[in-house]
């Protein structure tokens, strides 16, 4: 179904950086605001689309975390943050990020060797985030039970499939300076 996050995001606003016509949606930015009805419809579509036999999940900061918040209320699995500062902390996996408007550097703590992860992000653009993320976990040795992003954009998608790499998404949108029209949702 997805009522709510069909209708939420063919009245998202864009606003322009750059070139980039950057859609604004309470999934993906937390503004406006994000209804718990949103949240429920999108994490429980989740939990129908994925394996359960993860034993971590992993939210990359920011808008990941609320969707890790919810998946782990419902399933009881803790979640990690990949945070956007270090913390020096021993095992401590840096990476950079770079998504289609901005870059900067990612950390990771606390995933080791053996850890079965569920990944779940907002939005998925160019993979740049994706891309750096599964080779740093692949190094450290954990495995992903399921990649899962709400809103696809862009070609990130396909390019991490030739990569190898599925990545499982909700809904696949078009966004000009017009807005954002739906090119795909998943029943
Ligand atoms: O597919 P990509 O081109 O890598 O873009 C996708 C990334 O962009 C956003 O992160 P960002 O850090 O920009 O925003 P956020 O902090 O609001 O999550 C989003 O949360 C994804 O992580
Ligand atoms: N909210 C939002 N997040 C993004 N991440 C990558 N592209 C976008 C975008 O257009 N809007």
């Amino acid at each position: 179904m997805l009522k709510i996050l069909r209708e939420s995001l063919l009245n998202a606003p864009i606003v322009h950086r750059g070139k980039y016509h950057y859609f604004i949606h309470p999934i993906s930015d937390g503004v406006p605001r994000l209804e718990p009805e949103l949240l429920q419809e999108v994490t429980d579509h989740i939990l129908g689309m994925v394996s359960r036999d993860f034993d971590k999940i992993i939210a990359i900061e920011a808008m990941g975390i609320p969707l890790a918040t919810a998946i782990s209320m419902k399933t009881g699995v803790p979640f990690c943050i990949i945070r956007k500062r270090p913390y020096g902390l021993e095992g401590e996996i840096k990476l950079s990020q770079e998504t289609g408007y901005s870059k900067g550097e990612l950390y990771i703590n606390d995933i080791s060797e053996g850890d079965r992860v569920l990944i779940v992000d907002d939005v998925i653009s160019t993979g740049g985030t994706l891309v750096a993320l599964m080779s740093a976990l692949k190094g450290v040795g954990a495995t992903v039970t399921d990649t899962i992003v709400v809103i696809e954009r862009g070609d990130g998608v396909s390019r991490l499939k030739e990569m190898g790499i599925d990545v499982k998404t909700l809904v696949r949108i078009d966004v000009t300076e017009k807005g954002v029209s739906i090119e795909d949702i998943h029943e």
